[in-house]
């Protein structure tokens, strides 16, 4: 990586934004446009399996996947290799010279310890300067989030930028806003659907030293110190983690704070209405628990063109058609669940029955129809 010296260091953009908040899209908004193509990603994703390379549009160079886990615990070491690869592919001819990168991280990252990693590791320091904090927030259903998520807050408190998503959808978020300004007085706020790539990426959003000192701050109140879940580990930056951080010593599943994600997958076809009588039931029974569901789903009414499904909280967004099966995947169902507090053994029996493959001592489809409480705590166990 030493040998890498482009003449000014290519400034790092950090996009965060609580789960659905809208970075995919956004991003692959931004990237489209010609101004983005000297533009490195860097993604994370939570989530057992991940999917989301099944919904990006299209695969492009210059995107590098980070391993699952969190990137603002466990994954900061594979983010400063990410970042050496990614000198090593310019060098090595194999990525075009970027002009700068953007890491898009988990809807759960806080971004703090990324930003001091990038701003003190003194061999990323030759090759990368910090640009700034973009922080996207639902129009939908960023109130709820910002009330319940420490980690929401925190992208909040810490962004040098604010970009407000799905104004389409609630056109006045005047109240939003007025949170926002609370938490967050000093970045501007805009709504990101009139947000431009010069607005948001390598634009010198920060002033590295009034960030420094912010930082120290933020590193040290009291919202960071967070305990959740039954076992706790302490990271480098004085934050803990509870439950299984996806850190090698962690085993699954895995759980960032009392947030946990799993996933259902199944081969054969599925009927519409079966998966919408799934959906009715998991939001009801489970919706208060339920921070993200992404699902890929073989619908029988047309096998070949899979249906994307997006949830965030109880939120559905409209149903998608991808025009084919990506290739090289299996035509396969696959849910990704995030909730915090979900009864997984409950979820898992929910989508047996309507999936046409119930447990031999769990309610079916018809019995579920009935009564939709035959499910659950005591009536399984
Ligand atoms: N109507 C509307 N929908 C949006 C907008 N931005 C994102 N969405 C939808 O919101 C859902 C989630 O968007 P993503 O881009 O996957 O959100 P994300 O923040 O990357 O999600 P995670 O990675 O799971 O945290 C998808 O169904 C998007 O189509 C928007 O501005 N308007």
């Amino acid at each position: 990586m030493s040998a890498f010296s482009p003449s000014a260091p290519v400034p790092v953009t950090v996009l965060t934004g609580f789960l659905g908040a809208g970075k995919t899209s956004f991003l692959n908004r931004l990237l489209r446009a010609p101004e983005a193509r000297d533009t490195a990603v860097i993604v994370n994703e939570f989530g057992e399996v991940g999917i989301d390379h099944l919904l990006v549009e299209t695969a492009r160079d210059g995107v590098i996947e980070l391993a699952d886990g969190c990137i603002c615990c466990t994954v900061r070491g594979d983010l400063v290799d990410t970042l050496a690869e990614l000198v090593d592919r310019v060098q090595t001819g194999r990525l075009a010279p970027f002009r700068r990168i953007v890491i898009e991280t988990t809807g759960l990252a806080d971004p703090t310890p990324i930003l001091a990693m990038l701003m003190a590791h003194p061999v990323l320091l030759q090759h990368f300067a910090l640009d700034g904090v973009v922080t996207l927030v639902d129009a939908v259903t960023g109130r709820a989030s910002l009330a319940e998520r420490v980690e929401a807050r925190r992208q909040v408190a810490c962004a040098d930028r604010l970009l407000v998503t799905k104004t389409d959808l609630v056109p006045d978020w005047a109240g939003l806003e007025a949170e926002l300004r609370m938490l967050n007085p000093r970045a501007p706020i805009r709504d990101a659907a009139l947000s431009s790539v010069g607005e948001a990426f390598g634009c010198g959003l920060i002033d590295p030293e009034t960030r420094k000192a912010d930082l120290a701050r933020w590193m040290g109140e009291g919202e960071h110190d967070h305990h959740h879940g039954d076992h706790h580990h302490d990271h480098e930056c004085g934050h803990t983690h509870g439950g299984s951080c996806d850190h090698p010593s962690h085993a699954r599943p895995h759980a960032h704070g009392g947030v946990a994600s799993f996933s259902l997958t199944h081969d054969a076809p599925i009927a519409s209405s079966d998966l919408e009588a799934f959906l009715d039931l998991l939001f009801m029974r489970q919706g208060d628990k339920l921070l993200r569901m992404k699902a890929v789903v073989r619908l029988r009414e047309d096998e070949a063109r899979p249906l994307v499904l997006h949830g965030v909280r109880t939120y559905l967004h409209p149903p998608v058609r991808l025009p084919a099966w990506p290739d090289g995947e299996p035509p396969r169902s696959r849910l990704v669940l995030i909730g915090d507090g979900l009864d997984e053994r409950l979820v898992r029996d929910l989508f047996a029955a309507f999936s046409g493959a119930p447990r031999i001592d769990a309610p079916d489809r018809a019995a579920l129809l009935e009564n939709p409480l035959s499910l659950g705590p005591g009536s399984y166990r």
